[in-house]
């Protein structure tokens, strides 16, 4: 039987940085676990576009399409804010979501013990954190219709347009309400019922979702605004939150620092079962290209092999190896290793991303 395949698309900035780490750790499990997987990797993004004129290619979307699951790093950066909007890297990333329909966007957030004291916020806030932002990703502002910069009497108007159909709304509701039911039963839908129509759509299909197909689900409704809030004063109310692209775009960004950086928090984007019972899908951190520190060796690698994790579960049903990789970067957390972005200005000497990834890999060895 042919291996597992993946493609890579290690992008701009610090994507091929932390994807280094990723590749190593690939490798770890083919030669210590003997679990081998088809790996090939093309260009998406920023650098795409420098080599083909475009973010992504139809050969890449192609290849996309037919792997068994893709891992991206991040896109963009500001070499690229000078283009126009269709060629933008980021634009690259929009359509692999769109066409290979990964509507059901999983941002779990995750405090570990020994940075519970690092986070902002106070420790017992943060302390044993684990919520799960179900993000909708192919619909909403993003991708609605008008959109564009136009021009209306002697002025510019920018335009983008927030759409959501019933069944787009109805089938992340789904995906959310398994989810729970995996967990802990509960669901947190947010949106702007109070001031968008999508909103009360959402509100509404979400609800009627649940009373006919979950009922056995908690399920509590909040405007994003009020959520933001909430998810800072008092996470740990939530277990899974359900929300549109845009609102848990936001919500997750913030939602990282609850567990100490941006460079912590993975996410696995998941569509339609294919020919093997899997899921579509694609894993890639939260966080984006960082230009502030691309090419310094500063980037957090975590949020990276995390997502490869995720990819383990969801895509290859190695839910035990999964779990080694996350024991693994507990195990490196617990020992004190610290990526820049993991420490304030007192601590001590920082390690590198490929220093944070050669101790993940010993702390694999050390599971065996
Ligand atoms: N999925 C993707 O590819 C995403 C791409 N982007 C793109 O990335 C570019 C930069 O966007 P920003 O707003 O600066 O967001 P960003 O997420 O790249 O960075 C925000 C801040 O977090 C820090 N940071 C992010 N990841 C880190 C990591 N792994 N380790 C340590 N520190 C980390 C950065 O240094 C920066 O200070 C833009 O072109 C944006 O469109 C932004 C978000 C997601
Ligand atoms: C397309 C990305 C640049 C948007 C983003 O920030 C994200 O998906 O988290
Ligand atoms: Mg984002």
């Amino acid at each position: 039987m042919a291996n597992p395949s993946i493609l890579i698309l290690a992008g701009d900035g610090i994507g091929p940085e932390v994807m280094a780490e990723v590749k190593k750790i690939i490798g770890w499990f083919g030669t210590k676990r003997g679990i081998a997987f088809d790996v090939t990797e093309d260009l998406v993004g920023g650098c795409a576009y420098d080599a083909h004129g475009t973010p992504l290619t139809d050969a890449t979307m192609a290849k996309a399409q037919e792997v068994d699951a893709v891992l991206l790093g991040a896109v963009g950066g500001p070499k690229y804010d000078v283009l126009d909007f269709s060629v933008k890297p980021e634009r690259g990333l929009l359509r692999l979501r769109k066409e290979m329909d990964l509507f059901s966007n999983l941002r779990p957030a995750q405090c570990f013990d020994a940075l519970a004291d690092f986070s902002s916020l106070k420790k017992d806030v943060v302390a044993g954190l684990d919520i799960v932002i179900v993000r909708e990703l192919t619909s909403g502002v993003y991708f609605g219709e008008p959109r564009g910069i136009f021009t209306e009497g002697n002025e510019r108007v920018g335009i983008n347009t927030q759409r959501y159909t019933e069944s787009e709304i109805a089938r992340v509701a789904r995906s959310a309400f398994e989810l729970a039911r995996r967990r802990n039963n509960k669901v947190c839908s947010m949106e702007k019922a109070n001031v968008m129509e999508s909103g009360i759509l959402w509100r509404q299909v979400v609800q009627e979702v649940h009373d006919k197909e979950y009922p056995d689900v908690e399920l509590s409704h909040m405007y994003a605004d009020a959520g933001a809030m909430q998810l800072c004063r008092w996470p740990k109310q939530f277990d899974v939150i359900v929300t549109d692209n845009l609102f848990g775009d936001l919500l997750s960004d913030m939602a990282a620092m609850l567990t100490g950086s941006l460079g912590m928090l993975p996410s696995a984007s998941l569509g339609q079962p294919m020919a093997n019972g899997r899921p579509k899908a694609l894993y890639e951190p939260v966080h984006g290209s960082a230009p502030d520190i691309a090419g310094q060796g500063k980037a957090n690698p975590i949020a990276c092999v995390l997502s490869f994790a995720m990819a383990l579960r969801y895509s290859f049903d190695l839910g035990d190896e999964a779990a080694r990789v996350e024991k693994a970067v507990e195990k490196v957390l617990a020992d004190g290793v610290r990526t820049a972005d993991l420490m304030g200005p007192e601590g001590g000497k920082p390690v590198t991303t490929s220093q944070m990834g050669d101790a993940i890999i010993a702390a694999l060895d050390a599971s065996l």
